[in-house]
């Protein structure tokens, strides 16, 4: 059976990145993506902006919705302090087991745990199961209708408290209009925009940062 994009991707980095090396991988993956064949990681343009929301939060807990091949759990990862971990959470089973074995090669399986299942379902176990007290950031970027009542249920499940950061991708492509709306009426968040294109194109994309005011 021929193999999926997903794959391919995973096999270009297994063949091409140095095993252990974050750096290596984020940009092996971004390589394939922007030279080979378009696929829906975060990207570089967009990762940057990902990359200094997560120094500046400097989490000791992280969550990431929608692991896909793990490109954005290896750069989040990479600059978590000792001790701290994310976990991320995917739906598809196929993008779970590529997204492991990427963390894996990355070298950060020590700080990352990728929860399979829908948000619906993991968000309201992460207390309990997961042992979660609460979120110091969290990143969108999975069903782009989603972002809304998921941020909803965060909040409903006590897991965000005053400070914590959520920062979404695709807010303008695909777009999640509701969520803009949401986040940007509610007397509980204070948000700001960064705009960016979308991965690898020339398509306008943005990020929202939405700090939960408690
Ligand atoms: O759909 C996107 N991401 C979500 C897919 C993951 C589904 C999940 C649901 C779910 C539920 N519960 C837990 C975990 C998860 S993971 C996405 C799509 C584009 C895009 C696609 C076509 C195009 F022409 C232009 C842009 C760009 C992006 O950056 C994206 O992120
Ligand atoms: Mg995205």
């Amino acid at each position: 059976m021929n193999q999926s994009k997903e794959q391919r991707i995973l096999n270009f980095v297994l063949q091409n990145a140095v095993r252990g090396d974050p750096r290596s991988v984020v940009d092996t993956i971004d390589k394939y993506c922007s030279q080979k064949e378009w696929a829906m990681n975060v990207g570089n343009e967009k990762g940057l902006i990902l990359d200094k929301t997560v120094e500046e939060v400097n989490p000791s807990v992280a969550l990431e919705l929608g692991s896909y091949c793990g490109y954005s759990a290896v750069r989040i990862a990479r600059l978590l302090k000792a001790g701290a971990r994310l976990l991320t959470v995917e739906f598809n089973p196929e993008f779970a087991a590529i997204a492991r074995q990427m963390i894996e090669f990355a070298g950060v399986q020590d700080k990352v745990k990728l929860l399979e299942g829908p948000s619906q379902e993991i968000i309201p176990q992460l207390k309990k199961k997961y042992e979660v007290d609460t979120l110091d950031f969290v990143f969108l970027d999975h069903w782009k209708d989603r972002y809304t009542p998921d941020t909803i249920l965060l909040q409903e499940c006590n897991l965000l408290r005053k400070g914590s950061v959520l920062l979404a991708d695709n807010v303008i492509f695909p777009g999640a209009p509701d969520f803009l709306t949401y986040v940007r009426e509610s007397p509980h968040f204070q948000c700001t925009n960064y705009p960016s294109h979308l991965e690898y194109m020339q398509v306008e994309d943005a990020m929202e940062k939405a700090v939960f005011l408690g």
